[in-house]
């Protein structure tokens, strides 16, 4: 079964609108590679302007959170209905500094997962151990239980367009990324767990990320291994070269 490679940037907390716009006219063109889909996952405040920019391009525009009611009196949150009407097309839930930071428990996140489908977004769902997790020998385990509870309630066809992206904690902004044999390891086991949960078919089309310190010189190795399908990049999706180069290198 083919899946088609998916690099994502997650621009966290970083850059303003002007700063959004003079990038996306850097990478226009060149971070769009046939055979490898590319999404930027931005701060709220930059989607209108980067789905503007990006209309007539391959590249897609993503966000970072999403709440899980369709509306409501909650202060500051923003909505799957917002989001798609923008021309939003994906949106990343549970990242692990959601979960640390804002307290985004495995149920919060598959309320989410069902919102994004209620609106047509599509969810990249992260899941991953924390060092002292790892160093128990608990990342398995770990990764079995947010996997399972993130598609909870998931249609087969809803499953199967999910992506995952597998972060281990420790390797954040760290510059220590996992081995791409490590990252394979969890990985095709996570794809395990989809299959125990529907079946192969649906396990073999989820596409699966790595994340965790991917930069244009390792994402090749990562896209090499069978079960990676691509790669959730933080620090070094933020200047348009790298970016170009985190594309390139994902072919
Ligand atoms: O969402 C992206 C990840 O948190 C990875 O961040 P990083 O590439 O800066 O390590």
């Amino acid at each position: 079964m083919s899946r088609t490679p998916i690099i994502a940037g997650n621009w966290k907390m970083f850059k303003t609108v002007s700063e959004a716009q003079n990038f996306f006219a850097e990478v226009k063109g060149k971070a769009e590679v046939e055979g490898v889909e590319s999404v930027i996952c931005a701060p709220y405040t930059n989607l209108p302007a980067l789905v503007e920019a990006a209309r007539g391009t391959s590249i897609a525009i993503g966000a970072q959170n999403v709440h899980f009611e369709d509306n409501g009196a909650y202060t500051g949150e923003i909505s799957g209905g917002m989001l798609k009407e923008l021309g939003v097309k994906y949106v990343i839930i549970g990242h692990s500094e959601r979960r640390a930071y804002f307290a985004e428990t495995d149920e919060i996140v598959n309320k989410k997962v069902h919102a994004a489908f209620r609106h047509g977004l599509t969810p990249i769902v992260c899941v991953g151990e924390k060092l002292e997790e790892r160093e128990a020998g608990e990342t398995k385990e770990v990764c079995k239980t947010q996997t399972e509870a993130a598609f909870e309630g998931l249609s087969q066809e809803q499953a199967a367009a999910v992506v995952i992206a597998y972060e281990p904690i420790w390797a954040i902004g760290t510059g220590k990324s996992s081995t791409s044999e490590d990252a394979q390891d969890v990985i095709g086991y996570i794809r395990g767990i989809v299959a125990g949960l529907y079946d192969e078919a649906t396990a073999n089309a989820v596409r699966i990320q790595y994340g965790g310190s991917v930069k244009p010189n390792n994402v090749a190795e990562y896209m090499g291994q069978a079960d990676i399908d691509g790669a959730l990049v933080g620090g070094a999706s933020l200047e348009p070269a790298s970016y170009i180069a985190l594309i390139e290198g994902a072919k």
